[in-house]
């Protein structure tokens, strides 16, 4: 946890005249540091790009989708419904928020450091203890639905309409997530609103990744290797790559699609799928040039929800029930640690 009153961010190790060596607590263990990414051009290495647009037949869009959801648990998708030039707009604003404000303003928005996943500007949020190793990475974490936890006067309010844009995206790809859901369901045999009704009301939240260049890639992880914790997460990127997701014990970098949204699979679409679809391990590594952006947006909840796998899917059921709260805590005792939260569950 972070000492109070002494808040480090990335961003402000990557611009002090560190320029050649990263402090000691961000060198992953041998085994955990990025290796060249294999990305060929070989087929099983290429992530579905997913068309929702036009009159395609429903039973062939949720061919395509179980067909991503079994082999990747992640996919794009085009056409989604959401304006290009929000997406834009979004990634407009958050590049502004990190790069123009100056660290003491951003600060001002600095999270609790004594509450798990709280809202605002922070570094921490996957440390599970004091030696843990630390990711290159600064965020910003909005609480945006259900709309009792929005409370944009606690965003930043730099630029402008920073508070808008998050809003109009937070809205705008809740309806996403929804359709998404209602495919993946469909997709399996279920009745198109099952994930979406033993979820009850949605939990979102927005985080905007911002990754500074970093002297020594080779040595760090801007995110540790992990899966989502929820149901699904939507996620975009600016134009610099750095996601990747876990194949075939090989790393695929996800490339940046400008108009595409990248749709990640959680823990709990994992469990109420009866492992049919699997959530997707992925990380992110860093730029030794380029700093890099994504934005988040996590579909989860409530913490007393229970989650186990759907009656008859797959049979016999492979994972316990679980309540979501009590996963989350063990995800945020424990750290990510790859699936390691999940696997503890498996029958
Ligand atoms: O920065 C990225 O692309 C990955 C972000 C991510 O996986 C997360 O916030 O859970
Ligand atoms: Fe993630």
């Amino acid at each position: 946890m972070e000492v109070a009153g002494a808040p480090i961010r990335v961003q402000s190790i990557a611009e002090k005249d560190l320029k050649v060596a990263v402090p000691p607590q961000y060198i992953q263990p041998q085994e955990n540091r990025p290796s060249k990414p294999s990305n060929g051009n070989a087929n099983d290495h290429k992530i579905p790009m997913i068309d929702l647009g036009g009159d395609k037949q429903v039973d062939i869009l949720c061919g395509e989708i179980r067909s991503a959801c079994t082999e990747w648990g992640a996919f794009h998708v085009i056409n989604h419904g959401v304006s290009i030039s929000l997406l834009d707009e979004i990634r407009k604003i958050g590049s502004s928020f990190f790069e123009d404000l100056p660290m003491a303003e951003k600060l001002r928005y600095a999270y609790d450091s004594n509450s798990p996943a709280s809202e605002g500007y922070g570094s921490r949020m996957l440390v599970a203890s004091d030696d843990a190793v630390l990711d290159w990475r600064d965020y910003f974490d909005h609480h945006t639905f259900p709309l009792s936890r929005r409370n944009p006067s606690r965003w930043p309010h730099f630029p402008p309409n920073y508070r808008e844009v998050i809003e109009q995206y937070s809205d705008e790809m809740k309806v996403l997530a929804v359709k998404l859901l209602g495919l993946i369901s469909t997709s399996l045999g279920l009745p198109s609103s099952y994930i979406e009704e033993a979820m009850g009301e949605i939990y979102q939240n927005i985080t905007v990744s911002y990754y500074p260049s970093c002297p020594q890639p080779e040595l760090t992880l801007g995110l540790q290797s992990h899966s989502d914790m929820g149901f699904i997460t939507l996620l975009i990127q600016q134009n610099v790559a750095g996601l990747q997701v876990s194949k075939n014990d090989d790393w695929v970098t996800v490339d940046p699609e400008s108009h595409a949204i990248f749709v990640i699979l959680g823990d709990q679409t994992e469990i109420i799928t009866n492992g049919v679809y699997k959530s997707a391990v992925h990380r992110a590594i860093t730029n030794g040039v380029k700093a890099r952006l994504s934005i988040a947006t996590f579909h989860d909840p409530a913490k007393t929800v229970f989650v186990s796998p759907a009656p008859g899917l797959n049979p016999p059921p492979r994972y316990h029930e679980v309540v979501y709260g009590d996963y989350v805590s063990s995800w945020y005792t424990k750290g990510p640690n790859g699936k390691r939260n999940i696997d503890a569950l498996l029958i």
